[in-house]
């Protein structure tokens, strides 16, 4: 059975609205609210004071007392407005910050493997778009829609105060808007969610499409690409419209509802006058609350379809954070290296990639010290397992053992404190070259302690002659070469104190001078520590102490260079197909007679 471990134990990380998105900013949302409501109670007092203000006209009291209290009750409302929604505004950017902060957290602790499944793009449209749709909970969902449905029922009172008939015959007006709005809000959530995996795939496909940039020119693929692109971005649109079509429809129904409500009030209004049922100054009021309330009954229609957006984006902030991160691995406290066992021992280790097996039965052990090289055709594995050492990927079946424990054992960051690892593209930091050196270290080296490390890959010129020396940007304007993007990251090896160095083809890119000089320095590494090298230049295994041959998932054969040239046909063939590099050619001379 395939034991998954590289997990943690199911944790509900899912958003809560409350404590999540708005904790911390309660005063200030309650601030909000109140001045919302003091706004919203001047937007309602106002059409009574109109009331007033024609019976004044139409009599014989003086015109001043109401006119200053209509103009003071009106513009105090506008302020308190601006004021909450200011408030609101600085709410949705600070919980838009900590969403983010959050979810890249995330992001960088998921596995590896559900990283890449994800998509690099896909994960930075959740902290971008999606995270701009979120903030409509707090914009839109917090306070101005509640707040916009009480000034509706609120209105709705004071209306029915003046005539009830009246009111009857608005709320059946708005009534049958509202039904047909009720319709398509249901369809708008569901068409934001396409809408917005739809741009995170073109965001991720673009982002791909970057990182193979100089490929793209070198075989003239611009256009090929652009095209390819062009189609995600269609669809993308293809996508945006359905939601856009849906959302069209909410201000015309809306504006019909009020147009119905308006010609039936005159109507209705017309003959309760005639009635006598009803006087002009409340007809009036009346008919300016009618006015007043469309803006928040559009209001709501308009917000909870907004609010679709961020309910939308929150299940997909939902499903990101559901992903489980990397365990942290070991309850042992305190584990400690057992300076007796192998640094690694893999027994009958067996991995594979979803169906496809990849690693069978693997078992070798390596030393505390010295050098155990790993050889074999392209796709034997030797890669993974590199990879199954750094608790990147996990074993089917089978134990993997470091420093005398379970890898599973190791509380993850004391185990990836003991194993140093480079990976097969020498990746480096978007970062200046001091932040690169200093990656696995605890404490920082001085300056002469850095400038040693790069002189033992024959780097120090290099970036002493860098535009900013050690404080130079790598990565934009400013970058290495290949072969010195693989020192750099070698010299981040000599900075740690790992017991463990794990180098995958450390020499690919090194011209010959340079491979010399890397070899003296993993053979002094390999006096005091585990290396553990893949390679595929064979010269490098020259001075290994264990090598191991892999092929096609599995170890072949083990033993030193001279044991298998004199053994191995496989080994021998490996080795002969690299006759063509001097040092191989003396390699083949050691084979015992
Ligand atoms: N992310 C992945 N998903 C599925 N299969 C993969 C993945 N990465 C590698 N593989 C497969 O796993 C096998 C072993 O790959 P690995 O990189 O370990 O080989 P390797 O011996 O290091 O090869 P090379 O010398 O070419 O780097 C290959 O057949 C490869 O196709």
């Amino acid at each position: 059975m395939v034991v998954d471990r590289t997990v943690t134990a199911p944790e509900d990380r899912r958003l809560r609205l409350g404590a999540d998105l708005v904790s911390g900013h309660r005063l200030q949302l309650g601030a909000s609210a109140l001045l919302a409501l003091l706004s919203t109670a001047a937007t309602v007092a106002v059409p009574l004071m109109v009331r007033d203000l024609v019976e004044a006209l139409s009599g014989s009291r003086g015109l001043l007392w109401p006119v200053t209290l209509m103009a003071l009750v009106a513009i105090g409302g506008a302020l308190a407005a601006t004021i909450s929604g200011f408030l609101l505004a600085r709410i949705g950017e600070k919980m838009i910050l900590r969403l983010r902060a959050r979810v890249m957290d995330h992001a960088l602790r998921l596995p590896m493997r559900e990283v890449r499944v994800q998509g690099e793009g896909n994960l930075v449209a959740r902290i971008t778009s999606d995270a701009m749709m979120l903030r409509s909970i707090v914009d839109v969902g917090a306070i101005q829609l509640p707040l916009a449905a009480i000034t509706v029922v609120f209105t709705l009172v004071v209306m029915s105060v003046l005539d009830w008939v009246l009111v009857l015959i608005t709320i059946g007006s708005f009534a049958l808007a509202g039904a047909a709005i009720g319709f398509v809000i249901v369809r708008v959530r569901r068409s934001i969610i396409a809408q917005q995996t739809a741009l995170g795939e073109l965001a991720q496909r673009f982002t791909a499409t970057l990182a193979a940039l100089p490929t793209i020119k070198a075989y003239r693929a611009e256009s090929r690409a652009a095209g390819s692109l062009g189609e995600d971005a269609a669809e993308l649109t293809e996508s945006t419209l359905v939601s856009a079509r849906l959302q069209s429809l909410i201000g015309p129904v809306m504006g019909l509802g009020q147009q119905i409500a308006l010609v039936s009030i005159i109507l209705g209004g017309g003959a309760r006058m005639a009635a006598d049922d009803l006087s002009m100054p409340d007809f009036t009021a009346f008919l300016l609350y009618l006015l007043q309330l469309v803006g928040p009954v559009a209001f709501v229609a308009s917000g909870i379809g907004q609010l679709q957006a961020g309910l939308a984006a929150r299940a997909r902030f939902d499903e990101l954070l559901a992903i489980p991160q990397e365990t942290d691995g070991g309850t042992t406290s305190g584990l400690v290296p057992d300076r007796d066992a192998p640094a690694v021992e893999f027994g009958e280790v067996s991995f594979a990639y979803d169906d496809e097996p990849i690693l069978t039965g693997v078992s070798f052990r390596a030393p505390q010290r010295g050098l155990t090289a790993l050889v074999g055709h392209s796709g034997a594995g030797k890669s993974t397992v590199l990879t199954l050492v750094e608790r990147f990927l996990h074993p089917e079946s089978g134990s993997i053992r470091v420093l005398g424990h379970d890898v599973h054992a190791w509380p993850l960051d004391q185990l990836r404190k003991r194993v140093a690892y480079v990976d097969q593209s020498f990746t480096l930091l978007e970062g200046t070259v001091r932040d690169n050196l200093l990656l696995g270290c605890d404490k920082a080296p001085d300056d002469a302690a850095l400038l040693e490390a790069l002189e033992a890959v024959s780097l120090r010129e290099v970036v002493l002659q860098l535009p900013a020396g050690l404080e130079t940007v790598l990565g934009r304007a400013t970058d290495l070469s290949g072969g010195q993007r693989q020192r750099l990251a070698l010299a981040r090896v000599l900075l740690t104190d790992a017991d463990i160095v794990l180098l995958d083809e450390p020499t690919s890119q090194l011209d010959s001078i340079n491979e010399h000089r890397l070899r003296d320095m993993v053979d002094e590494l390999a006096k005091t520590r585990c290396v553990i090298v893949v390679a595929h230049r064979l010269s490098t295994v020259q001075h290994a102490d264990h090598v191991l041959v892999m092929e096609a998932g599995g170890v072949l054969d083990s033993g030193t260079h001279g044991e298998l040239l004199s053994r191995c046909a496989q080994y021998e063939d490996l080795v002969r197909s690299q006759q063509w590099t001097a040092p191989d050619e003396q390699l083949l001379s050691q084979a015992p007679a």
